[in-house]
């Protein structure tokens, strides 16, 4: 089948800066995927890239098999997005806003905008610009889920959300996606909500892709090493030992090897771990073990 966003080769530059080279991939239908990444690594240009308001210096995306540089306003009634900073026409109250944006799109659904409005501690005649950052990023996520697109491009959602929120709009997230077979892709600093939410996560790095994986196998494979070396030792990173720290002949670090080879791999390092212990991760973890701590 073909798959929803194929993002085939693409190179940004900003002015001279390089941003990233040869970036390929792709999300089936029926997926939520998460990318993931520090700050200034490149998730929104990616979202601006996708959606058509910028332009790469090279490689193409496709959007429910469209070029995104011609998208058809057919197509784009089938994509919902949320950009960083959300709702904008804040000059409406809610029962306004909802009429508005209700012209746009032909599947249009209150009930799921009224669902989370009625939770909102805000008068029916308040407007957007008199309310909290968090309550109009709630207004936004609202009146994305009444669009009913079949693709959900949602940058930082979770901006401006309180904790309880957050959940519940990963539940709805959730039940959307398995309910009706809708695609989501979706950036998030808040990596302890995706662990529950997201099937598979690209993690960034600057100018690549790092990992491309389900969530499910970073979670079953990738580990913490804890074990002691001789003092003065270090241990140089490879393509398959993660960011090595040592301490007073404390080691730490991460790999998807099972034990016995990140044994194998230190030896050939001149020297043998003793007292190795191997660590589960959250993804918030295992997401610090792949890209570092600074
Ligand atoms: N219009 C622009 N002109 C020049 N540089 C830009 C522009 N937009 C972004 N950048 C730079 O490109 C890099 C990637 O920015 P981008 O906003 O895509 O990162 P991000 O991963 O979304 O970051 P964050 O996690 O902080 O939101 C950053 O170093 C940023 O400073």
């Amino acid at each position: 089948m073909e798959p929803i966003i194929k993002c085939e080769n693409i190179t940004h530059y900003y002015g001279k800066r390089l941003i990233y080279e040869n970036l390929n991939f792709t999300v089936a239908k029926g997926k939520i995927l998460g990318l993931l990444g520090k700050n200034g690594t490149g998730k929104t240009t990616i979202i601006n890239i996708l959606n058509g308001y910028l332009k790469p210096y090279s490689g193409s995306c496709y959007l429910l098999g469209e070029d995104m540089r011609t998208l058809s306003p057919a197509t784009k009634s089938r994509i919902g997005l949320l950009l960083e900073g959300h709702v904008q026409h804040s000059y409406f109250n809610i029962v306004q806003i909802e009429k508005f944006y209700s012209r746009f799109f032909p599947n249009w659904k209150s009930e799921p905008y009224w669902e989370l409005m009625n939770r909102l501690k805000v008068t029916r005649t308040q407007k957007l610009s008199t309310m909290s950052c968090g309550q109009r990023s709630q207004v936004a996520l609202g009146l994305i889920l009444a669009q009913d697109p079949e693709l959900l491009i949602l940058d930082d959602f979770s901006m401006g959300l309180d904790p309880g929120y957050r959940r519940l709009f990963v539940d709805y997230l959730r039940e959307y996606v398995a309910a009706s077979d809708k695609t989501v892709f979706l950036t998030s600093h808040i990596i302890q909500d995706m662990e529950q939410l997201i099937d598979e996560a690209i993690i960034l790095d600057f100018g690549k892709i790092l990992l491309h994986s389900s969530t499910q196998a970073i979670m079953d494979q990738f580990r913490r090493f804890r074990f002691n070396c001789p003092q003065g030792s270090t241990i140089n990173a490879t393509s398959e030992l993660y960011h090595p720290e040592v301490i007073n002949g404390q080691a730490e670090l991460y790999s998807f090897l099972p034990q016995q080879q990140v044994e194998e791999e230190i030896k050939m390092q001149g020297f043998s771990p003793t007292n190795m212990r191997e660590e589960t991760l959250s993804l918030e973890d295992a997401f610090i073990g792949l890209t570092g701590k600074y």
